[in-house]
């Protein structure tokens, strides 16, 4: 048989050319010119491929240059083999060098649980309950959203509908705080000094969720955990991966004025209590102190104490709170401390409201401690001389997390938390929100995290209205001071107009008016009060003892009620600050405009009426800022005064979101 050579190679050089002429009888082999003559004058060719070079014994075939077969050529085997070895092995593939079995199995699909955070499968399997949902499920919240401007600046970590649902049908079944595992002192104090005269008191959703699980007690329905927060793939090797101890940690998240520093606060006084029983040193020292009370045969034993037996729990806390601020500090001491005294412990606050030597005090008292409550930097810089100050805390709490997580604490939060961590058993991280870098922090740095969350968490409730009041129109052609003024004085006025200031006694209202920079404070501030409004400016400048004094009068959940004189009186000062500018006065308000500072944590519990003088930044300042209005189940107001270059989108949605209860994004 003859068949033409053009489609055949030299058998060494592997040219394809051939004069077309040639024909080739079966079983014939080709060489090129350049290999006959190589071929002739290379003495060192070796025996082996002159051998083969011989034309009789080869068979040419009919598929060179068509590449390899794809049936048997994608077994790597195969294709490694041929492959010639040397430091050009690698080149000119045409199929990827990867085993296709470890391929498959290293590949992570990646799976959208919502816009913008990418999750691994492998992510997504690790958390409970997301396993049995189906990608579409997954994503069906956000697909039914449709708050464009909101998503554009998505600052927040979505939780979807029906884990809220869950969560809700599980705690539905919980009623009273007897229904908690809590020592009888701890019960005792919940209703006679914490809640002391309120009627049908009933654990709030997140004491509901986060009391049992602190405790170690399994309550309410038996539904799938809640996936709770979604988190972010780590982005670093976790800092804080939980070793073979028995420590865990938490995350409680749940909206503002909803009762979380009593949830996290009766579970570590009911541990505090236990670990106390359990504590031999304690104990035996409880007896000399007791023998040697009888033998003073009723003196005070204060003298033995501070000069011979100092308690063992001396400078060396089981418990510590941090908050970022010296009034959060107090508000939250006095929570603790309300408890401490039916429950018989020691609370003590540092921070910088107190001097230094009322803190070296606080601490080193001989009569022990056994729960500090502090702002970071004053703790750490005392940790930081004396390092056993944390070697013995079991429980810590970072409330407010998010702030403390941030830039400006971080590094004096993340030391108290590197000292503590040997000897801690439970870490508990509390928020009214959270945003969506805290989630990624958390991934990173705490994986193993439980995560609780109410569910209408990042929702303001609806009972808080929000009222826009747009300054670009008439009467107040862009004037915000003059909206902002005309806002307060029609509060004032419809508050007088329903209460009747005639009677002797004036009801006064409390008013916040929120700002986003702290220049403005003084200036907004000043023009009120050239308005006839008693208004005062509170920002990170205001020394902390004035800050308290400020902030007291609106904290308090009494009605405030004050005389026609005291109303003179207040009006002749107003009069007096604003030099006689106005001859008008509002007597029934009290106005604090703040930064940011007052916006976090601070129990407003007298406050109804929330002014936004500047659109908010973000959907987390619009949930503390509003958030100070309306806690507890009570009713409050929200106006935000919206500029020409104000993102009115967002106000729009935000609006929106509240009428219908949405949490926002
Ligand atoms: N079960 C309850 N029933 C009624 N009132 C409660 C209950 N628990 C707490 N409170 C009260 O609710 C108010 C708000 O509580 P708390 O300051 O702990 O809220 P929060 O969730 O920490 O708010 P924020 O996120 O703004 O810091 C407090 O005055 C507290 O005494």
């Amino acid at each position: 048989m003859w068949r033409t050579a053009r489609d055949s190679v030299c058998l060494l050089c592997r040219s394809a050319a051939v004069p077309r002429s040639t024909l080739l009888e079966s079983g014939q082999t080709w060489l090129s010119s350049t290999s006959q003559r190589s071929l002739s004058t290379t003495s060192a060719l070796h025996a082996r491929d002159r051998e083969r070079a011989r034309p009789s014994r080869m068979v040419l075939s009919d598929r060179v240059a068509r590449g390899p077969r794809t049936d048997s050529r994608t077994d790597s085997s195969k294709q490694t083999r041929e492959r010639p070895a040397g430091p050009w092995a690698a080149t000119n593939r045409t199929v990827a060098n990867i085993d296709p079995a470890r391929r498959h199995k290293g590949q992570r699909s990646v799976v959208l649980t919502r816009p913008g955070a990418a999750t691994t499968d492998a992510t997504d399997r690790a958390r409970p309950g997301a396993r049995d949902r189906k990608p579409r499920e997954r994503a069906y919240d956000d697909k039914d959203d449709h708050r464009k401007a909101l998503k554009m600046q998505r600052a927040l970590t979505t939780i979807p509908y029906r884990e809220r649902q869950n969560v809700k049908a599980r705690i539905s079944d919980i009623e009273s705080f007897t229904q908690f595992r809590l020592l009888p002192s701890l019960q005792e104090a919940v209703s006679n000094e914490v809640l002391k005269g309120m009627v049908d008191i009933k654990p709030t959703p997140v004491q509901k969720l986060a009391i049992p699980l602190l405790l170690g007690q399994t309550l309410g329905r038996r539904t799938p955990e809640p996936a709770a927060a979604v988190a972010a793939a780590p982005r670093e090797g976790p800092r804080y991966r939980r070793p073979e101890t028995d420590r865990k940690e938490f995350l409680l998240a749940a909206e503002t004025g909803s009762g979380k520093t009593l949830a996290y606060l009766l579970p570590i006084m009911n541990a505090l209590k236990l670990a106390e029983a359990d504590d031999a040193a304690a104990k035996a020292y409880d007896e000399r102190l007791e023998a040697e009370k009888q033998h003073r045969n009723g003196t005070p034993v204060s003298e033995w104490i501070d000069k011979f037996e100092p308690h063992p729990n001396t400078a060396r806390p089981r418990a510590v709170v941090l908050v970022p601020t010296a009034e959060l500090v107090q508000q939250v001491l006095s929570a603790a401390k309300k408890i401490a005294h039916v429950a018989k412990l020691k609370v003590r606050a540092v921070s910088s409201n107190y001097s230094h030597g009322k803190i070296h005090r606080n601490m080193y008292s001989n009569s022990g401690i056994d729960m500090v409550v502090a702002t970071p930097h004053l703790l750490a810089a005392m940790a930081e001389q004396d390092p056993n100050i944390l070697a013995r805390v079991h429980h810590l709490v970072v409330d407010e997390a998010d702030s403390l997580f941030d830039r400006s604490f971080s590094p004096e939060t993340s030391k108290i938390v590197d000292r503590a961590m040997p000897a801690l058993k439970q870490l508990i991280l509390c928020s009214a929100t959270i945003p969506r870098r805290l989630d990624s922090y958390l991934a990173a740095h705490f994986p193993d995290v439980h995560r609780v969350a109410t569910p209408n968490l990042h929702a303001i409730p609806r009972r808080v209205q929000l009222g826009v009041i747009d300054v670009s129109r008439e009467p107040y052609r862009n004037n915000k001071l003059l909206a902002c003024a005309d806002a307060i004085w029609s509060i004032g006025k419809d508050a007088a107009e329903h209460e009747g200031l005639d009677k002797g006694e004036v009801d006064v209202k409390r008013i916040m008016v929120f700002v986003n920079e702290r220049e403005t404070t003084q200036e907004v501030a000043d023009y009120l009060i050239s308005k006839g409004i008693d208004a005062v400016a509170l920002h990170r400048d205001t020394p902390e003892n004035r800050q308290s004094e400020m902030l007291a009068t609106f904290t308090s959940n009494e009605a405030m009620r004050i005389s026609r004189d005291e109303v003179e009186l207040n009006k002749q000062a107003i009069l007096a600050k604003s030099g006689g500018a106005n001859s008008r006065h509002l007597a029934n308000t009290k106005v604090i405009v703040a930064t940011d500072l007052a916006s976090r944590g601070i129990d407003t519990l007298a406050v109804r009426h929330v002014v936004l003088y500047d659109v908010p930044h973000t959907t987390i300042d619009f949930i503390h800022r509003l958030g100070r209005a309306g806690r507890m189940g009570r009713r409050g107001r929200g106006i935000v005064l919206v500029g020409r270059d104000d993102r009115r989108d967002v106000v729009a949605e935000v609006k929106e979101s509240m009428f219908m209860g949405q949490a926002l994004i």
